[in-house]
């Protein structure tokens, strides 16, 4: 990794600057504008800008031990270089960097010395203590793990093609990918590139998700004809491959608290050729009793702490706190008592997180079992992020009553 070229450590600080210090400014987004906005740069330029913004953004805590103080707004530039000598990167001296005494931070360096472990694996000091709580001595194993860059995976739509055309396709494209065995309708990328420029994209033949997300569907398994309500649909990630598995046959209610979710996930339907959706704004609770005891499936994809994918999203663990996962957990509590009552009896519903606290997930389940006992458990998976993708947890629950 080289940063030679004075412009993209100018953007890269502007992006940081601008994730770390403003508010509800989301890393994917801010990087995503960036590079649109420098359409000039080369495909190269792009990765080392992406790659040293996301991998700052992950080791901050770490970075600001070398540097001395924490990050501000005033000193982002010497983040960045702090980055640089840990990394060993090939760096210009730019003059963003004078005035910082690279020998402090190289001394540190040095001596290799790191006094906490939420220094070493760069989290908050409260996540430390929830993760080992949580998760016992195993918590360190999985942090190392969400330190990593995350594959890109991506979900063949089978309304349209297969994974091994879809391989091909990309081959054709200079998008070298490859199937993944134990996951029916995934396809890996090689390396990272921007698929979203390519006409296999365009023609709505995958959807980017990760490979433990596409278990989701695969274990609700909905059958052609089902009547499917997906509760907490968001853009749709899950929706789309719920249509696909039913082959557009049956029904899928797509609901979601937030309408500007719901029209991306419709615009993403169109492109897909899913036409078995229906998007439904949740916009009081009547919304959800009209839909008691109607569904053969049911979706529950949870709001979370989002603790599972910091692989792909590692700014989310400094702007969330403990008591953002404290509600969080009530939220969850409560949507899992309200909307399970949308499944017929007989039918089956997943409750899911992309979470890995055992308190989001198994805890909460067995207190709604606990309280509903006209419910009981199929079946359970925790998934890892040790395990390469991302860590997600769901739980295929049957109203037996
Ligand atoms: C984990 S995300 C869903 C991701 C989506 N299923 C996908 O696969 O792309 C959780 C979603 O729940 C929604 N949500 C939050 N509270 C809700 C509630 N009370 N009822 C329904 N949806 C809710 C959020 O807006 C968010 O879109």
């Amino acid at each position: 990794m080289e940063l030679i070229h004075r412009n993209l450590l100018i953007g890269i600080h502007d992006a940081l600057q601008e994730t770390f210090f403003q508010d509800k400014k989301y890393a994917d987004k801010v990087i995503e504008r960036l590079l649109k906005a420098n359409r000039k740069w080369g495909s190269q330029d792009r990765q080392v800008v992406s790659e040293i913004f996301y991998n700052i953004i992950r080791w901050k805590k770490r970075l600001e031990y070398y540097m001395g103080e924490g990050v501000k707004p005033n000193n982002v530039y010497k983040l960045i270089l702090a980055y640089l000598l840990w990394s060993k990167s090939h760096y210009k001296k730019f003059e963003e960097f004078d005035g910082v005494k690279t020998a402090d931070i190289l001394n540190k360096l040095k001596k290799g010395y790191i006094p906490t472990k939420a220094i070493e694996y760069s989290i908050p000091d409260w996540l430390a203590e929830t993760m080992e709580k949580e998760l016992g001595p195993k918590w360190e194993k999985e942090m190392l793990a969400l330190n990593e860059q995350a594959p890109t995976v991506l979900r063949t739509n089978t309304l349209k093609t297969s994974p091994k055309e879809l391989v091909a396709d990309l081959q054709d494209e200079g998008v070298p990918a490859f199937t993944i065995h134990g996951y029916p309708d995934a396809v890996q990328l090689e390396e990272k590139k921007n698929v979203f420029l390519t006409s296999a994209f365009k023609d709505g033949l995958f959807e980017v998700q990760d490979a433990s997300s596409q278990t989701i569907g695969q274990l609700l398994d909905p059958k052609e004809g089902m009547r499917v309500v997906d509760a907490c649909a968001g853009a749709g990630g899950k929706t789309l491959h719920l249509a696909a598995l039913m082959k557009n046959k049956g029904q899928i209610i797509a609901l979601d608290i937030f309408e500007w979710k719901l029209a991306e996930l419709k615009r993403r339907a169109k492109r897909a050729g899913a036409h078995n959706i229906e998007a439904r704004f949740i916009s009081d609770s009547k919304v959800i009793k009209r839909l008691h005891n109607t569904a053969d499936r049911l979706l529950i994809d949870a709001p979370c702490s989002g603790l599972g994918v910091l692989k792909r999203n590692p700014d989310s663990k400094w702007k969330i706190d403990q008591d953002f996962i404290d509600r969080i957990k009530k939220e969850q509590e409560q949507i899992l008592k309200d909307y399970s009552k949308i499944i017929k009896k007989g039918g089956q519903m997943i409750y899911a997180t992309c979470s890995i606290l055992p308190s989001e997930n198994n805890l909460q389940v067995e207190k709604f079992l606990t309280n509903n006992p006209d419910y009981s458990l199929v079946k359970e998976e925790k998934i890892m992020p040790s395990q390469g993708y991302d860590g997600f947890y769901m739980a295929l629950i049957k109203r037996d009553n």
